[in-house]
């Protein structure tokens, strides 16, 4: 039997003309009841649940107000938006309440809220409108990017874009990194109006997809806009902010908001909103959540980690360390102890697939779960109970986004942070921030330890691969304590290297690259090797070693080294050789011929045909003979490296002037053609309800729908070298905006 449809009995002309209609009197109510510019929604009195939304009654023909409105039912938002959101929201929370009246209007927000707040619709929200309101289809191609620094994270967006969209006839993509089927990708991108993605896979695009257009696009979205931001992606997100029009609207959200005025000048935002529902707010993270921390010695840490564990079986615990190693090396340990609760781990190494199968596991189970920081940001595991930092943050903003992955909107949670007796600086920086921090310190309860070094040293002697994990938990631990920029809080030299081997059942302490350890007396000379990175001393002293510790045991791999750059191969498939170490490579001896005048070397071409040779080439015609001189050799370099990069500008401004001809004219035959499909629609009264035609696969525009489901890891760093725009404003223009920006979110 048929399900009763809605609108069953609407032609497409028919629902053109109320979508006409509709967006008409969203237009003129959002043009008439905006909120001033600056002004906070938030302290409107907000009318009452049953106050009547959009036209008001009455021969005046004014509108409700929707500035200070609490329900998404009162927002200037089409029907399909509303039916979208009523599957699963009602009230608004705060972000949402401050934010949508302005970026509803058009304008640039730069919005920051504490984690769990519900900043996720306040960007899908005007996305979807902006684009519905325009009425965007598939021949109009890319009209909104969102840009999200993780993988995962950017699955999440996606799928609450199509929770929010479920209604709409607009198609959405998800990129993220290191797709196989790259190629397929490409043939579908420029038909998506919404691409959800990470800097590296669109810059990709960006760079190899020959038609990719996003001349078009209406409106930017950067979630984590800090984290996107900093260095991490800089190069990244400069080219990507090169090849997009300025005019848009441009939304940044964070619960840790970049202030840096020249981080604000590079994605030249226009007179923004600065809306920060929580900068008054006492506390930096959620109300519900309550804080501790404990001073831990390094060598305690798995004891404390494992009692814990043993303690909250029925809890569902996210434990953060600080490398991939270590997780891998907690994970199988624990799971080989077995701690009658089921475990996982999630870190940056792993397949995509991989990563988004155990996201959903973690999300449907109650399950301990170890990772590094790529879990740290916006992922919004339900219910989590416990956040543990095993491993000390980087930074306070990596400690409230830790954190933030419990006591999500309405929720309570709780975290504990572990820190070793050099690392209470971090506790009092904690404690002094504003604004506040709620963090309780409490003493360990010594007494309700298990001690499980004698396990896990049985463990290690019984399975060979987990002393290779140990060994490099070991390493990468110290690496990154040695590698963090906050000297006051992290002091490699502070840490009792040899309690923390033997606290990973390692009976020797491996000897490090970095760091070597030599015997002096009952105590051991540490000494730095590495070269000096900031600040830290070239040599100290760590007391009361064991001479053990000077024992030569195999020296780490180069690959153990997750923090420093490594040599990677790659394959053709784009596999990457994880163990280039073990390769034999052997030199070849090259013979060279002394006698032979230097530039006579002869080249050859691809089907074996002598070319001129490179002397004569590089030196040209003027030189008179073969010989090379260096400072003509790179005189010539440079003039071609010259001609070459004007050569290159050219073509690019050529092809993109083709290409952009070539899609309008597509766009207006396809826009043509849609017109008289409809026509023709409306004549023949076809009856259909707009249900059937997408049951049936047989509407015209797709539906929000996934592209991407298959990846592997993110390129952390696309090298290519994009020039800037010549429409982009100068940096000092921009400087110039962001601080009058700046200015105004003091006044
Ligand atoms: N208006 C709402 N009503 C009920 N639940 C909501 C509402 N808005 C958001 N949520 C829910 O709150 C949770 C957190 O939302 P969201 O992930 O958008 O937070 P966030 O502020 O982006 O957090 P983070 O800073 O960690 O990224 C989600 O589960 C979401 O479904």
């Amino acid at each position: 039997m048929r399900r009763p449809k809605p609108r069953q009995s609407l032609t497409r002309k028919k629902r053109r003309l109320q979508e006409a209609e509709e967006i008409e009197l969203l237009d003129s109510w959002i043009e008439a009841m905006k909120p001033a510019s600056g002004t906070n929604p938030l302290a409107v009195t907000p009318p009452p649940p049953s106050a009547p939304a959009g036209r008001l009654p009455g021969a005046g023909g004014g509108f409700s107000p929707y500035a200070g409105c609490k329900l998404f039912s009162q927002l200037p938002i089409s029907r399909r938006t509303k039916d979208g959101l009523a599957r699963k929201y009602t009230e608004m929370s705060e972000i949402q309440r401050a934010s949508l009246p302005h970026s509803l209007c058009g304008r640039d927000i730069l919005g920051a809220a504490k984690t769990g707040s519900g900043k996720t619709l306040a960007f899908i929200i005007p996305v979807i409108e902006k684009l519905y309101k325009a009425r965007w289809g598939p021949e109009d191609g890319v009209g909104s990017i969102i840009i999200s620094p993780t993988k995962e994270l950017a699955g999440q967006l996606f799928e609450e874009l199509k929770t929010v969209g479920k209604y709409h006839t607009l198609s959405a993509g998800l990129l993220v990194g290191g797709r196989k089927d790259v190629d397929a990708e490409k043939q579908r991108v420029n038909t998506l109006n919404i691409l959800v993605c990470t800097p590296g896979r669109l810059l990709q695009h960006m760079d190899e997809t020959p038609n990719f257009d996003c001349s078009q696009l209406q409106v930017l979205v950067l979630d984590e806009a800090d984290r996107i931001l900093d260095h991490g992606f800089r190069e990244q997100v400069d080219a990507i902010i090169s090849q997009i029009p300025r005019v848009r609207q441009t939304l940044l959200f964070s619960a840790t908001q970049t202030k840096s005025v020249k981080d604000l000048a590079r994605v030249s935002l226009k007179d923004p909103e600065y809306i920060s529902v929580h900068a008054e707010s006492v506390t930096a993270t959620p109300e519900r959540l309550k804080q501790l921390a404990m001073i831990v010695p390094l060598e305690q840490k798995l004891n404390m980690l494992w009692s814990f564990i043993r303690r909250h079986l029925k809890s569902k615990i996210l434990v953060f360390l600080s490398s991939c190693k270590q997780v891998k090396f907690v994970y199988e340990a624990f799971k080989k102890l077995r701690p009658g609760i089921p475990l996982k781990c999630l870190h940056g190494r792993m397949k995509h697939d991989v990563r988004m199968a155990i996201y959903l596991e973690f999300c449907q189970s109650t399950s301990v779960l170890f990772s590094t920081d790529v879990a740290s940001r916006g992922l919004d595991f339900p219910a989590v109970d416990w956040v543990v930092q095993v491993d000390c943050p980087e930074d306070i903003p990596t400690y409230i986004h830790r954190v933030g992955r419990t006591a999500r909107f309405t929720s309570d949670g709780r975290s504990v942070l572990f820190l070793t007796p050099s690392e209470k600086e971090m506790l009092k920086k904690l404690q002094s921030a504003e604004p506040k921090i709620p963090i309780l310190s409490r003493e360990p309860r010594k007494e309700k330890l298990e001690q499980i070094s004698a396990r896990l040293s049985s463990l290690l002697v019984q399975y060979p691969e987990m002393q290779q994990l140990a060994k490099r938990a070991f390493v990468t631990y110290l690496k990154s304590v040695h590698l963090q920029k906050d000297k006051e809080v992290f002091d490699v030299t502070k840490l009792p290297l040899e309690e923390f081997a033997a606290s990973l059942g390692l009976a020797i302490t491996p000897k490090i690259r970095f760091i070597n350890q030599k015997k002096k007396g009952q105590k051991v000379l540490v000494e730095a090797v590495h070269e000096q990175e900031d600040g830290i001393d070239d040599s100290y002293k760590v007391a009361n070693r064991k001479p053990q510790s000077s024992v030569k045991l195999n020296e780490e791999p180069e690959e153990d080294d997750i923090l420093l750059p490594k040599k990677t191969i790659i394959d053709e498939e784009g596999n990457r050789d994880a163990e280039p170490g073990t390769r034999v490579l052997k030199k070849k001896k090259l013979k060279i011929n002394v006698h032979r005048p230097v530039g006579t070397r002869l080249k050859y071409d691809e089907e074996g045909n002598i070319m001129p040779p490179l002397a004569a080439a590089i030196a040209g015609p003027e030189s008179g003979n073969a010989v090379l001189r260096t400072d003509k050799v790179k005189e010539r370099y440079e003039k071609l490296r010259q001609e070459m990069k004007e050569k290159d500008k050219e073509d690019k401004i050529l092809n993109r002037q083709r290409l952009r001809e070539k899609r309008k004219e597509k766009q207006m035959k396809l826009k043509r053609r849609r017109g008289e499909e409809e026509e023709e629609a409306a004549d023949s009264e076809d009856g259909r309800s707009e249900l059937d035609e997408a049951e049936n696969g047989a509407a015209k525009r797709s539906k929000i729908r996934f592209v991407s489901d298959d990846e592997e890891e993110e390129k952390g760093n696309n090298k290519k070298d994009f020039g800037l725009c010549s429409d982009l404003v100068s940096i000092a223009e921009q400087e110039a905006l962001a601080l009058k920006l700046l200015g105004s979110m003091h006044s």
